[in-house]
């Protein structure tokens, strides 16, 4: 089996509801998503010989995956007051909602998920929140 890596990044600031402790204040980080693919074999035409499939294809998808979250604050369906969120964006300021709890391993399997939908074979995705600590999901 071959595997293909590809890395972004972005930052995005979240919150932890129902978290006992520092997390569940609004809080930022530089989220680094890690994305690798897998293939038996290696593609055959000219400009893809001898590749599981370009870099650029699978960074292409990641990216856009993930710059819906770039500089935004990233928060879990009804875990918000509405009057806040209302004000928030009088504020212009820019909210993604998604309807799971915004951790890393959620994130893992929505973005592992995201990028089957461009039919790539995915082998893993590896979600780091901080430097240390990461999450990973795989089928
Ligand atoms: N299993 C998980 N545990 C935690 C998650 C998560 O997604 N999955 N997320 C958090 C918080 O979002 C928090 O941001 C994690 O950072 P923190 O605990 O601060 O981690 P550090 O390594 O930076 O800890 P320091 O004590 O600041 O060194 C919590 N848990
Ligand atoms: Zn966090």
């Amino acid at each position: 089996m071959y595997y293909l890596k590809t890395e972004v990044g972005f930052d995005a600031a979240h919150f932890l509801k129902n978290y006992n402790g520092k997390c569940h204040n609004l809080h930022g980080h530089r989220w680094r998503v890690i994305a690798t693919a897998k293939s038996k074999e290696l593609l055959c035409d000219k400009q893809k010989e001898g590749m599981v499939m370009d870099f650029s294809d699978l960074k292409k998808a990641l990216k856009e995956v993930t710059d819906r979250f770039d500089h935004s604050l990233i928060y879990e369906k009804d875990s918000l007051k509405n009057e806040t969120v209302k004000a928030l964006l009088s504020e212009d300021f820019k909210l993604v909602e998604v309807d799971f709890r915004t951790t890393a391993e959620n994130f893992s399997k929505y973005f592992f998920d995201e990028l089957k939908k461009y039919g790539f074979d995915m082998h893993q995705i590896e979600v780091y929140e901080t430097p240390n600590n990461c999450a990973m999901y795989s089928e």
